[in-house]
């Protein structure tokens, strides 16, 4: 078939288009997007997108212009909501104001974790990419501190900075465009955050508990989809190094001040300080 070939498009199912995402789940990396983006899909109003799309932040793709995004988008009926996700997007300094430029109505999610359980969580990520690649190992301690102290030139460190990002977002959308998820509590009652995502997005409540049973093999709680029932992936919910509780100590007295002024930029708290 030619669309195969990549000769042609595919021809649309029968009554759908292909829309600009009405909302976008904006980060944090291990922050538990795709967690949110499958469940947000237990709603029969939500189209998604299968994959990251890296439109705003990747300049080979923003060059290609609206329609290359447009026909990344899940086809969807009118009237259903798209959401795509990418990760990256929340500490890419560009991608505010080209995602207002698409549309300053966009509605935002960010869903953020505990930042120093995010590092080792980008750490782990980092590990078994380089494992795959069959490239050395770094171990956790050489990466996390320099001459005793918390290594202030690693990335993982500085995407945790939620506060620092949090600015530029909310210099081109008001507070009121971004939903935050909170994602620890994501992994422990995914029903309460999930009400809370559907309120935000002013949809009819449609997930229940129906939808969720805790599987303990895997330690977290997987979907029930129309009667089929499905966990994430394997590298989601992946086991952390082993880190010396005084390197622990340390990194979570480096967040503190962080964290706080998180708090204060959006109006709330959340377990981690
Ligand atoms: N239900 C359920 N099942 C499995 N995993 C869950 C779930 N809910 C949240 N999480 C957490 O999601 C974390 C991965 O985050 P992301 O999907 O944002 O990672 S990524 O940035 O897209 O790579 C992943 O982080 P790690 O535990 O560090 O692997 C999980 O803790």
């Amino acid at each position: 078939r030619p669309w195969e070939r990549g000769d042609a498009e595919p021809p649309a199912p029968n009554g759908t288009v292909q829309q600009l995402p009405d909302v976008i789940i904006i980060g944090v990396r291990k922050g538990g997007t795709r967690a949110l983006i499958e469940m947000l899909s237990l709603h029969r109003v939500v189209a998604a997108a299968q994959n990251e799309v890296h439109f705003f932040d990747w300049e080979s793709h923003f060059q290609r212009g609206l329609p290359w995004y447009l026909s990344q988008m899940p086809f969807s009926l009118p009237g259903q909501l798209t959401v795509e996700k990418t990760p990256a997007y929340f500490t890419s300094a560009k991608v505010p104001a080209r995602i207002r430029q698409m549309n300053p109505a966009v509605k935002l999610l960010l869903i953020v974790r505990d930042p120093t359980e995010r590092v080792l969580s980008d750490y782990t990520q980092v590990l078994h990419n380089r494992l795959q690649k069959h490239k050395r190992p770094r171990p956790v301690e050489a990466v996390l501190m320099k001459g005793g102290e918390v290594n202030l030139g690693y990335k993982a460190l500085n995407r945790s900075l939620y506060y620092l990002h949090m600015e530029n977002w909310l210099r081109h959308f008001p507070l009121r465009s971004i939903h935050l998820v909170d994602g620890d509590r994501l992994v422990r009652e995914p029903l309460a955050e999930m009400k809370e995502v559907e309120r935000f997005l002013e949809l009819e409540p449609q997930i229940g508990a129906a939808n969720f049973y805790f599987n303990k093999t895997k330690g977290f709680y997987c979907l029930r989809d129309r009667g089929k029932e499905r966990c994430l992936h394997d590298s989601k919910g992946r086991a952390h190094p082993h880190v010396q509780p005084a390197i622990l100590h340390k990194l979570y007295r480096y967040f503190h001040q962080p964290n706080r002024r998180f708090f204060q930029l959006v109006g709330r708290t959340f377990s981690w300080n």
